[in-house]
């Protein structure tokens, strides 16, 4: 499985390239793994005439990206994809393991580093709370992952930073205790009862909405809304025609999913994606697990959410604090990175493949997150049992 070189590069390099995108549309082609032979020509031939810069050179950069961008898939259970196992992978996976060991068989050693300390708790969606699925609109999170989610935000500040819209993964989540970073990190809510945060942030707005009657915390630049809009709607043209592509809106975010496309066309879907994001010189292009993200370029990301929620709950710069991010894709590399340099707390990469990382410790998959979130869990019960 990992081969000679057994590090995939999920950062292989992307371009600064612009782009944007549309309102709650949501394009799906057909889900059907191999298009046929008139779908081909069909696809091919609509990208004649736009390819410019975007030739067969500059888009190989991306391909490597596009190729590495998630494990392998082993085995298809129902909808949901298991990742190869670790009874699966290779010494190099072991070597890696001893450089991020698992936070459950370290979990001791964790205990003594957060004993004493407030926890704050971020946790990514997709891959991390729910597995990853063919299709995102069905990546459900199971209803014991809920409760334990929901029984961890009573003894710790818990919020979900995620690359879908706040209003998105809220829908998944469905519990209002938590605090909510969408698009990134670019869109922070919190519950009502806790609105004393963000104060003199320059973005900063209240607004009750459908999510919860929570309250925005922090918003990038509404004048990105437009130009995410038009681009999206641009990317569901663009894209109709590739079977398998989808495209799906996440507000100040667009992403592109290629999983259910036929590899053959994924350079066809890097030119299209790459063609149109250079069009829009405030957007960029970044890449996640067998997806193409389109984003505002703006010094944001999962790491500054990080930081802006644990100032906005009072927790920064402060010894007795410790912060817990756990997360899958390339883009929860910010937030461990925030912790690491500045001792914070630490991450938790949940991969079952070896991969560079921030994280100090590792999860193989979303049922090992579970339990650890339990473990958590029944150590603070424990304790407050055990308290005079
Ligand atoms: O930050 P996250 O919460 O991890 O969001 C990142 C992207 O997650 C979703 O896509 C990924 O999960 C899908 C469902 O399992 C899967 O089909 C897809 O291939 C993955 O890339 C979400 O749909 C994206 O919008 C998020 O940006």
């Amino acid at each position: 499985m990992c081969g000679s070189s057994p590090i995939p590069s999920e950062s292989a390099p992307l371009n600064n390239s612009r782009l944007e995108l549309s309102s709650n549309i949501i394009s799906y082609s057909v889900a059907a793994h191999v298009p046929s032979s008139s779908l081909y020509s069909s696809a091919l031939s609509k990208s004649k005439g736009v390819l410019g810069k975007f030739d067969d050179a500059y888009v190989s950069g991306w391909l490597d990206a596009m190729k590495s961008s998630s494990p392998p898939c082993k085995q298809l259970n129902m909808d949901v994809i298991s990742e190869p196992s670790i009874d699966e992978t290779n010494e190099a996976y072991c070597t890696w393991m001893m450089r991020h060991p698992s936070a459950l068989t370290s979990f001791e050693q964790i205990l003594s580093s957060i004993r004493c300390k407030k926890i704050a708790l971020f946790l990514d969606y997709d891959g991390t709370l729910s597995p990853i699925v063919d299709n995102p609109d069905f990546a459900i999170m199971s209803n014991e992952m809920r409760a334990v989610v929901k029984s961890a935000s009573k003894y710790f500040p818990t919020a979900i930073i995620s690359g879908r819209s706040c209003e998105k993964v809220y829908k998944f989540v469905k519990l209002t205790e938590l605090y909510y970073a969408g698009s990134h990190g670019m869109d922070i809510m919190g519950p009502t009862r806790k609105n004393n945060f963000g104060d003199g942030h320059a973005n900063y707005t209240v607004k009750n909405d459908e999510l919860g009657n929570g309250v925005h915390l922090f918003q990038a630049p509404s004048e990105f809304l437009p130009i995410i809009n038009e681009v999206c709607s641009s990317l569901v043209d663009i894209t109709e025609d590739i079977l398998g592509a989808k495209v799906e809106y996440n507000k100040y975010c667009v992403s592109v999913h290629y999983r259910l496309v036929d590899e053959k066309l994924w350079p066809e879907v890097a030119r299209r994606v790459l063609s149109l994001v250079d069009g829009y010189p405030r957007l960029r292009v970044t890449h996640g697990r067998k997806v193409l993200e389109i984003r505002p370029v703006i010094d944001w990301n999962k790491g500054k959410a990080v930081e802006f929620l644990l100032k906005s709950l009072g927790l920064s710069n402060r010894d007795d604090v410790l912060a817990i991010h756990m997360g899958d894709d390339k883009t929860d590399e910010d937030a461990f990175k925030v912790l690491r340099d500045s001792n914070l707390g630490f991450g938790i990469l949940v991969s079952s493949v070896p991969k560079e990382t921030n994280a100090f410790y590792s999860l193989r998959d979303p049922s090992e997150v579970m339990e650890f979130l339990k473990s958590l869990v029944k150590w603070k019960e424990d304790s407050a049992t055990a308290a005079p």
